[in-house]
């Protein structure tokens, strides 16, 4: 199947757009483009990454009482996941704007011209845009955006750190959760 035929997944919300490699908002120059695309080779790639899709987890609307993500989803292992393996790639908008609004938005990198690179999932994205942050739900992460830190049994949510930065311009949550510094 080819990436751009690829079905989007179970639980899937209509309103927002199911993609299989990044795209770029025209607010990311040129070079970084080219970088992103093909690593140091300033020639623009014609044909565009895709990635594989995953068979390791699912997203799975959470209704345990006790989840601070209550009434909202979360991605979730299909099968055991042994430490230091890949999960999913975080797909998105890439892009180079102030996007502190989003609550899907990575920061990538800055680039030489102190370009600060982005991927934004709010509005597009895969089932990675699904993995919530630990706080409130276990004592640590399982899982990290590069690599996977610890195995992941059959059945646990995948969490990560959003980091203490993304929860301190929150103040509502961070409030409502304990261990933020
Ligand atoms: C990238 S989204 C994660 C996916 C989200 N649960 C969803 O269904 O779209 C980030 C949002 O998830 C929620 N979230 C993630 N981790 C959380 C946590 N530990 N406690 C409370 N809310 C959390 C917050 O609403 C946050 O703004």
């Amino acid at each position: 199947m080819s990436s751009s035929s690829r079905r989007q997944p179970p639980l899937w919300p209509s309103h927002i757009q199911y993609i299989n490699a990044p795209r770029y908002h025209p607010s990311v120059p040129g070079p970084v483009r080219s970088f992103l695309i093909s690593g140091t080779n300033p020639a623009p790639q014609k044909t565009p990454i895709s990635f594989p899709p995953t068979y390791l987890v699912r997203i799975r609307y959470i209704t345990e009482p006790s989840h601070p993500a209550r009434g909202q989803n979360g991605l979730f292992a299909v099968r055991k996941i042994l430490p230091r393996s890949h999960i999913i790639d975080y797909i998105g908008e890439v892009h180079c704007q102030d996007r502190a609004g989003s609550d899907y938005d990575l920061s990538l990198f800055r680039s030489e011209d102190g370009d600060n690179v982005g991927i934004d999932a709010s509005v597009m994205g895969n089932e990675a845009r699904f993995v919530n942050d630990y706080r409130g739900i276990r004592s640590k992460p399982n899982a990290v955006f590069v690599e996977s830190r610890t195995s992941v049994q059959k059945g646990d949510e995948i969490l990560v750190s959003y980091g203490k930065n993304w929860w301190r311009s929150r103040t509502a949550q961070t409030n409502a959760l304990p261990d933020f510094a």
